[in-house]
């Protein structure tokens, strides 16, 4: 992620020399409060587009509201990045039919991460169990957007559009400044679709 505004939260830990490079320049403290995840309703006050049975004591579960397949090459270089081209996985009665693969799921809920907080992302265990698997990266302090995740499938499976897949949750967190990056509002912008679920 790229950070904006620069603003370290720097704590006196006190702590010996003996302790690593990281606690005594005072980024981290095993003292530090935080860490703490929030309840299920208070990751609920930061999402929208939301349905009660979504809200779960620890999180919210999110729903697939597209699903893509990458059709041309990515790349990752020290001086940028771009995203290969993806293709929208057809339904069949608003079910993606899906052979062994990867894929990219697209979450229909917008998540704004607040400041003082870190986001991550499970796959719900009937995924798991069902031999696919959801891979995340951090969800930082500051993004809003309704994001997308890496969708492993070593089994066939169905899964229908606008069925829950994932689980968000909110843990406290120091950070310095707060996400500025190209993925800033994403599937958000006015006059966008409200989702893409059609
Ligand atoms: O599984 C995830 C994890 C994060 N995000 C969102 C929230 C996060 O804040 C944002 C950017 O992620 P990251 O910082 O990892 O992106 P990057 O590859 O470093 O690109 P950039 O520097 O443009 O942000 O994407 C997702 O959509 N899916």
């Amino acid at each position: 992620m790229r950070a904006a505004g620069l603003n370290a939260d720097r704590v006196d830990t006190g702590s010996p020399s003996t302790l690593p490079a990281a606690v005594r320049n005072g980024f981290y403290s095993p003292l530090t409060p935080g860490g703490m995840f929030r309840s299920g309703s208070y990751v609920a006050s930061c999402l929208s587009d939301l349905a009660d049975e979504q809200v779960q004591p620890n999180g919210v579960d999110l729903t697939a509201a597209k699903i893509l397949e990458q059709v041309e090459p990515g790349r990752v270089g020290t001086d940028g990045k771009t995203v290969g081209s993806r293709e929208p996985v057809a339904t069949d009665n608003d079910v993606f039919g899906l052979d062994p693969g990867g894929y990219i799921v697209q979450y229909a809920e917008t998540i704004a991460v607040p400041e003082n907080h870190v986001g991550f992302l499970y796959p719900r265990s009937t995924l798991l169990r069902n031999s696919c698997m959801l891979n995340t990266a951090v969800w930082d302090a500051g993004y809003e957007g309704r994001g997308e995740g890496l969708l492993q499938v070593h089994h066939p499976i169905r899964i229908e559009r606008g069925a829950r897949v994932a689980q968000f949750v909110l843990a406290e967190a120091a950070h310095n400044g707060v996400y500025d990056g190209s993925y800033q509002g994403e599937r958000t912008g006015a006059g966008a679709p409200r989702d893409e679920r059609e």
